[in-house]
């Protein structure tokens, strides 16, 4: 829990293995190849509900394959071209989140009912904190900000670890930006009385369908936005999008340790002997999502596999 938000915890994984194997000697580059692979499989076991670090340990284990048979390059440029592809990977989320913010702010001032500035909802952390830089849902944010469309913007506390309070409250009270945190329990109350445009949350892992896998706490999000009919946005890098799954059904749930329920620090807050239930992610269903924002442009759920297959030529 040192590294949050599933974006920067694919880019920290795979920056800290070239960091590791830089200074290290190798006696060949089939030891450095087990040694990567070996690492990356590691890494990925440590956020199962996300995709990004899969995606990104399939893309680095693939290039120390080739790399491997190439005659051409000996160890120490091998080490220096993983090095190279990984410091690429944390400049294209930067530019990549900043499209998404473009990309959002656009979709959310078109799904207005009014003309003019507007309120929003997010949930967690999906800012610099969580990212390598600006952020996806909170790049949308910042970007109607920018645009001085942003009128406020309402930050959930997000239980039972509190990413919401500490993170996400910490950068928008950072950049001065109009916020106000409020319970995970008030999201009803607070879009009927506060005309909130637009929910716009982060992602772990989008499926072929669209259905999401994000915080604990967005799915009820999602259901009361759709009650007080007001747009809910994911915003999310394409390397949170798994097309090879088919649905939501398929993500695997981290569940995490009662003692983030039981305790608020160290301080004892559950009555002793309660059982706990602790899922980290919730799943929601496509159904409930009016677009998904990525930094190639925003896709209905149902049109993301096909439009996401023919952007990436699969
Ligand atoms: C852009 S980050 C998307 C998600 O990873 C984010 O909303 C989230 O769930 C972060 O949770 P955390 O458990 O703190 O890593």
């Amino acid at each position: 829990m040192q590294v949050r938000g599933a974006p920067a915890i694919a880019i920290v994984g795979c920056l800290s293995l070239a960091v590791e194997i830089f200074p290290e000697t190798y006696e060949s580059k089939k030891t450095l190849r087990q040694e990567i692979e070996g690492k990356l499989n590691y890494l990925v076991s440590a956020r199962p509900t996300a995709v990004n670090m899969k995606i990104a340990a399939d893309e680095l284990i693939s290039l120390a394959n080739e790399l491997t048979k190439d005659e051409s390059v000996n160890v120490e440029e091998m080490k220096q071209k993983f090095l190279d592809i990984t410091e690429a990977m944390l400049q294209k989320d930067i530019s990549d989140n900043k499209a998404i913010g473009a990309n959002g702010a656009k979709a959310v001032l078109e799904s207005a009912a009014k003309d003019g500035p507007v309120r929003v909802l997010t949930h967690c952390n999906t800012g610099s904190l969580a990212t390598a830089g600006y952020g996806t849902a909170l790049g949308v944010v910042r970007k109607l900000h920018e645009l001085k469309k942003l009128e406020h913007v309402y930050c959930t506390e997000t239980r039972p670890y509190n990413q919401g309070a500490r993170l996400t409250a910490y950068e928008l009270v950072h950049d001065k930006l109009p916020a106000t945190l409020v319970l995970d329990s008030m999201v009803a109350a607070l879009l009927r009385a506060k005309n909130v445009a637009a929910v716009v949350v982060g992602a772990d892992r989008v499926a072929a369908n669209g259905d999401t896998a994000n915080k604990i706490g967005t799915y009820q999000i999602a259901v009361v936005a759709k009650h007080h009919g007001v747009p809910f946005f994911v915003a999310a890098p394409l390397t949170s999008i798994d097309l090879q799954i088919p649905s939501g059904d398929h993500i695997i749930i981290e569940e995490r340790p009662d003692r983030e329920m039981t305790h608020v620090g160290e301080h004892r807050i559950a009555a002793p002997g309660i059982n706990c239930w602790n899922p980290a992610f919730d799943v929601t269903p496509a159904s409930l999502i009016t677009g998904i924002i990525t930094e190639r442009g925003v896709f209905k759920p149902q049109q993301l596999k096909e439009e996401i297959s023919a952007l990436l030529d699969l």
